[in-house]
């Protein structure tokens, strides 16, 4: 695949601001744009297992507005790990929280939602690895999931002790059968890949990240001979109604959140969450 541009957005010590570089190793987000197609590769870049903080979200936020700005043909988003799409939102940022910080991550992550679940060129997820909560909500965003074998993938909030938002909710249902989406959302289901494919939670499975690309890539190419604008205006048209809710609500939101979490019975569950994922990877 040729490459013309290697862009990388805020480095991981959270320097905010993107620039053009050649070493992309170092980065949050790494974007790379096939000179053929005009397809932008956006590969999520955040080890161990790319849990979204608010450096990485604002790194996300940014490359998106590039996307748009530069009239992006298409975007495929991936993950630069070997079996973790994304763990979701980093616990830590919800953990004994500051609220100031708090506020600003729960906004840069709506403004992520927004920019994604709106965004006038296709977008494709190339599922690479498990993706629970706020991974699986990034790949509800775009509009074609494909996703490699023997992963997890779902919006397992309710098993946290904590209520996935309403935007979360409807990303969901925009996806799959309302049924299984209460089903999914009110269990707080982990799908395998197979189980996903059945409930059409994803819509293609892969034997490997090359194969996840080479499917999205397909994907992409379907849309070669429609008019993109007639392609965004449909698609921002099916989707305003759950933008103009948020939008409409987002201090509301942000208040609702920052009251959910900072709740003590909140906080005990997500430190006993975390003892219980730190003593699994201790092993
Ligand atoms: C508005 C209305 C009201 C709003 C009310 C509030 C709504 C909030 C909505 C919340 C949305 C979310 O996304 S909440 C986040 C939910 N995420 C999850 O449940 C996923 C938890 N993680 C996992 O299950 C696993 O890590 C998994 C992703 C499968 C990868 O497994 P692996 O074996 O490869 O890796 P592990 O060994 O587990 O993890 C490697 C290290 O990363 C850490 N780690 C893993 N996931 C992490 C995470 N999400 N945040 C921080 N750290 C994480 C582990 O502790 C390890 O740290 P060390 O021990 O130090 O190495």
């Amino acid at each position: 695949m040729l490459r013309s541009v290697l862009r990388a957005s805020t480095t991981r010590l959270g320097v905010t601001g993107s620039r053009f570089c050649s070493s992309a190793a170092d980065k949050l987000v790494i974007t790379e744009v096939d000179d053929k197609t005009g397809y932008a590769t956006v590969t999520l870049n955040r080890p161990p297992v790319n849990s979204l903080n608010l450096e990485l979200l604002t790194a996300i936020s940014e490359t998106l507005d590039d996307l748009q700005n530069n009239k992006s043909r298409g975007m495929i988003l991936t993950s630069s790990s070997k079996s973790v799409f994304s763990a979701g939102l980093d616990i830590m940022e919800m953990y004994k929280p500051k609220v100031d910080r708090m506020k600003e991550f729960w906004s840069t992550l709506q403004d992520v939602w927004f920019k994604l679940y709106g965004s006038p060129f296709p977008t494709v997820a190339a599922i690479n690895g498990h993706s629970p909560a706020g991974g699986c909500l990034l790949s509800l965003c775009c509009e074609y999931r494909v996703m490699c074998q023997n992963y997890t993938i779902g919006l397992n909030e309710t098993r946290l002790g904590i209520v996935a938002p309403t935007w979360f909710m409807a990303s969901m249902r925009n996806a799959m059968s309302r049924r299984d989406a209460e089903m999914a959302l009110t269990l707080g289901t982990l799908f395998t890949t197979d189980e996903a494919l059945k409930v059409g939670l994803v819509d293609e499975v892969a034997t490997s990240k090359e194969d996840a690309i080479a499917k999205a890539t397909a994907f992409l190419d379907k849309f070669k001979k429609i008019s993109p604008q007639a392609r965004s205006m449909t698609k921002q048209a099916l989707r305003s109604k759950d933008i103009m809710e948020l939008e409409d609500n987002r201090t509301q939101d942000i208040d609702l959140f920052v009251y959910a979490v900072t709740q003590p019975k909140v906080q005990k569950g997500l430190e006993m969450y975390l003892e219980a994922l730190k003593a699994k990877s201790a092993k």
